[in-house]
């Protein structure tokens, strides 16, 4: 997880954010890690018990006290994160001067997601908190979430051999050994796809999400009021065993044809106007990462699916850390 969790925090101060991770940015990247993970089982311990929903009572126990420090040092993280790309977005404009803002393009550079945001802050569309809050989203949603999908789906092709060979020899015949991908041979890696979905499938990272209804819902026999907050539980929509044949089996090929169940009970990056906006992102990222480690490594099993314990959070988190094994490919 350690290894996954840095390469996806990596991932996304690069890209999203135009800031290459130093060493002290890179050591306080895996205290950051620490940190949301703490957070998430805070936040569960919280909900849990009614008497500490009162903001008032929580600042003064215990733990809404190391939310106050975590929050800290989140915050410290992400400041560190801007203030980086702030003094590198100085130095680029000042050396080049055409801006094109409807491609998002200063001279030949295309901007970060960042960039924009700073560029934004100077035209007074967004201020300072404005900034933090998106790039705080931006963060955790796009680093903890992948660094979820991809160690599940490490571990489910470790316990399938014959699954992983086949990525193999898709890849292979995409890629030589050291090239790296272009978003064309991304493209190409249809199987590899079907392997993520269907590791999504199982274990999606996002495993609920949240909604609360404004107007009336008659939900079969059930009438939900307005106002109510309704969990809508993604994983059990996707072993559900009326839509996917037998569901707790790793079958990727399942997604190669026409979906057989319904559109909405295969939401691994929720559905509607709220969705996920960062899943073309994930899937290449998922894609980059998979190919690369499986054409140099085997992945060998040490943890199998029936020993995961999860945890009560907000990401699909298991209790113990999920192990594989790598063994040079000759
Ligand atoms: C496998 C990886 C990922 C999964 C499973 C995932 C899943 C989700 C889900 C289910 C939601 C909707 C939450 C809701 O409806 O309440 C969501 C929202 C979001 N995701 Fe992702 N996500 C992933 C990767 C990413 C990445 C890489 C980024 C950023 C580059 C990202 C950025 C976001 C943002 C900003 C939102 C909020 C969108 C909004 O509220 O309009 N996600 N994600």
């Amino acid at each position: 997880m350690d290894i996954v969790t840095d390469f996806t925090i990596k991932s996304i101060c690069e890209t999203a954010m135009g800031t290459k991770l130093d060493e002290e940015t890179s050591e306080f990247g895996k205290t950051y890690k620490n940190a949301i993970h703490e957070l998430g089982s805070i936040v569960c311990h919280r909900a849990q018990r009614v008497w500490l929903y009162s903001n008032f009572v929580f600042r003064f126990s215990h733990f809404g006290k190391s939310q106050e420090r975590i929050l800290d040092m989140t915050s410290s993280f992400r400041n560190k994160v801007i203030e980086k790309r702030r003094e590198d977005f100085i130095d680029m404009k000042k050396n080049i001067d055409e801006y094109d803002e409807d491609q998002n393009v200063y001279g030949k550079k295309r901007l970060a997601m960042l960039d924009i945001l700073l560029q934004a802050e100077k035209n007074g569309t967004i201020n300072f908190n404005g900034i933090n809050e998106e790039v705080d989203t931006f963060m955790f949603e796009g680093h903890d979430t992948t660094a979820t999908a991809l160690q599940y789906t490490f571990m489910i092709l470790a316990n399938h051999q014959d699954i992983q060979n086949k990525i193999v020899e898709e890849t292979n015949q995409i890629l030589t050994y050291d090239q790296i991908p272009t978003i064309n041979d991304l493209a190409q890696m249809k199987y590899l796809e079907c392997c993520i979905k269907e590791s999504l499938r199982m274990f999606p990272p996002v495993f609920f999400i949240s909604r609360r209804i404004e107007k009336p819902l008659k939900l079969a026999t059930f009438e939900c009021p307005a106002g109510t907050d309704v969990n809508i539980m993604i994983r059990e929509l996707h072993l559900d065993c009326q839509q996917f044949r037998e569901p707790f089996e790793f079958i990727p090929e399942r997604f190669m044809k026409k979906p057989t169940w319904h559109q909405y009970a295969y939401i691994p990056f929720s559905a509607g106007p709220r969705n996920c906006i960062g899943q073309k992102f994930a899937m290449m990222e998922m894609k980059i990462a998979l190919s690369t480690v499986l054409r140099r490594y085997r992945v060998l099993p040490i943890t199998k699916p029936d020993d995961i314990i999860y945890l009560a959070d907000f990401i699909l988190r298991p209790k113990e850390p999920i192990l594989v094994k790598f063994e040079t490919r000759v």
